[in-house]
């Protein structure tokens, strides 16, 4: 898709960031009411890549009303059909300006263009496509109750929904959420994360070139404590579909008790990625790694505990530690570069401090935990051997390129240390024995589990955990009941 010699300096993602980023209320690229702006930066080289309107409550106010009378308006009354034609037509025009999006997202996120172009471009559209595919496929039952009255159910659009997008992957997540609402006939606000605005501002565009009408998806570009805030307590939203940390998800849920609005949220994760001494210790241990190194380790799902059973456990961390240092780290539009930089120097210090957490709790770094250079903000990829379950490198969220590899005893062990976190949102097992594999999988706290593979994800099959993992499932069906609402009718056929 994008040759090695793909001129960026002139390209039409460059030309996109030069121009100022208003928010997109209504149809309209408009400055922020009050005109602020706030800089995006570019992780690799933390130079400035554009400049972004920072939205307030006013614009809120604005994009919300839009919303609404898009959703009491055109929307709400095409027919279906139309509405997945529109959404149709949008994916074509994605896929017509693939390179400008790649590019964008990977400058933006600081995200390895050959993984944009391999993950997170095919499977927004992949996710558009189908559910423009639902639009027009939600429908109720009629249920027999009796004799002498009609009864049915229909499924009707839940209304105006704030969408709120973390910074690790914008346009994928971004659009985990955008098009089941469009397709179940909601309209949207969306926020993206204030590091990551730039594919959510020109991904709204090509939706009103496709045709979606003016208000039906706005972006309103901000602090999340603003704008994100203003949205949850907002009473004219009737949804909120958040995916970020368990912290500001727990507000979420106490903002969103205002008006009882619906609350979907995708959080955290310490994902277990369980190897027994039987599994295929190559395999396991190369999935591994790319299970905690790609995309830095700045995924919810990220295999961030590797839990080995004691005799292959030596083996596996000489694997893991070896794949670490065979990583090839640097700029992101190199489409040879395997891991890019964190996305800000506020992840990067967290993620340095979490090392020295490590290395004060006594396990052993064999490899990585070092920022390199001192231009953007890269880390060299972790191993933490010793660890212990009970370590705050074992329990907590880090949320970049370190995995702790923790010994295990038995099944019954494997079990008790992977369930032993506050999240529950994946996990991975591999041996050679089936029982073993779906004896982990029956008793295993997690929203998703990998046998003998790790970290694919599909927008056919739910996604989601609990407790700081989040509350409910995006995907599959479970993001049209997300974004509808059943309604039974009672018809009197009494004489
Ligand atoms: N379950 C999943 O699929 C994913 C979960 N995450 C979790 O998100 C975190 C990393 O992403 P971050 O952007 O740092 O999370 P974050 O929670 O700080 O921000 C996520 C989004 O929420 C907004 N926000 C911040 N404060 C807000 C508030 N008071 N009200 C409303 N919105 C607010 C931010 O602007 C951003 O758009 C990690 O904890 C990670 O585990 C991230 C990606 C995927
Ligand atoms: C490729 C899988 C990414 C899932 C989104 C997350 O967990 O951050």
């Amino acid at each position: 898709m994008m040759s090695v010699a793909y001129d960026f300096a002139h390209s039409p993602a460059t030309a996109f960031m030069a121009r100022p980023q208003h928010l997109l209320i209504d149809g309209r690229r408009v400055p922020a009411s009050s005109g602020r702006t706030f800089k995006s930066l570019n992780p690799a080289t933390g130079q400035v890549i554009a400049t972004i309107a920072e939205g307030g409550e006013a614009d809120v106010e604005h994009a919300v009303a839009a919303a609404r009378r898009a959703f009491e308006g055109p929307w709400r009354t095409m027919r279906a059909s139309e509405r997945g034609q529109i959404l149709l037509r949008w994916a074509d025009l994605l896929k017509a300006h693939a390179e400008e999006i790649i590019e964008l997202e990977s400058i933006d996120a600081g995200k390895p263009i050959a993984a944009t172009m391999r993950q997170d471009f095919p499977a927004a559209v992949d996710t558009l496509v189908y559910y423009a595919g639902w639009a027009d496929k939600i429908s109720g039952d009629v249920v027999p109750v009796r004799d002498d009255a009609l009864t049915y159910t229909v499924r009707e659009p839940v209304g105006v929904v704030a969408a709120i997008v973390p910074w690790n992957f914008p346009l994928m997540i971004g659009m985990w959420k955008l098009a089941p609402a469009l397709a179940c006939g909601c309209t949207l606000v969306m926020k993206p994360a204030e590091l990551t605005s730039l594919s959510a501002l020109r991904i709204a565009e090509l939706a009103l070139e496709a045709g979606l009408p003016a208000g039906v998806f706005n972006v309103v570009t901000g602090p999340g404590r603003v704008v994100g805030d203003a949205l949850v307590n907002h009473p004219d939203v009737d949804k909120v579909t958040f995916t970020g940390s368990p912290g500001v998800g727990r507000g979420i849920m106490k903002g969103a008790a205002g008006n009882f609005k619906r609350v979907s949220l995708e959080l955290g994760g310490k994902s277990a990625n369980v190897i027994f001494d039987d599994a295929d210790l190559e395999a396991a241990s190369k999935a591994a790694a790319s299970g905690i190194f790609f995309n830095a380790g700045q995924v919810c799902s990220a295999g961030s505990r590797v839990l080995v059973q004691e005799k292959a456990y030596d083996e596996v961390v000489e694997r893991l530690a070896a794949r670490a240092k065979s990583l090839r780290i640097g700029d992101p539009l190199d489409r040879r570069t395997a891991l890019g930089p964190v996305i800000s120097e506020k992840q990067m210090k967290s993620i340095l401090d979490y090392v020295e957490i490590g290395r004060n709790e006594g396990a052993s770094l064999v490899t990585g935990g070092e920022r390199i250079g001192e231009r953007g903000y890269f880390i060299s990829p972790a191993v933490f051997a010793g660890v212990a379950h009970e370590m705050r490198i074992s329990q907590e969220e880090i949320f970049g390129p370190v995995v702790s590899v923790i010994k295990f005893r038995d099944e019954a062990d494997a079990l008790r240390i992977a369930n032993g976190t506050a999240y529950s949102l994946a996990a991975g097992v591999w041996s050679r024995d089936i029982g073993k594999l779906q004896r982990f999988a029956k008793r295993a706290r997690a929203g998703t589990v990998w046998m003998n593979t790790y970290g694919y994800t599909d927008v056919r099959l739910p996604w989601g955990g609990e407790r700081d993992s989040g509350l409910g499932r995006e995907h599959g069906t479970a993001a049209i009941d997300n974004f509808t609402e059943p309604k039974a009718v009672w018809m009197n056929l009494a004489v």
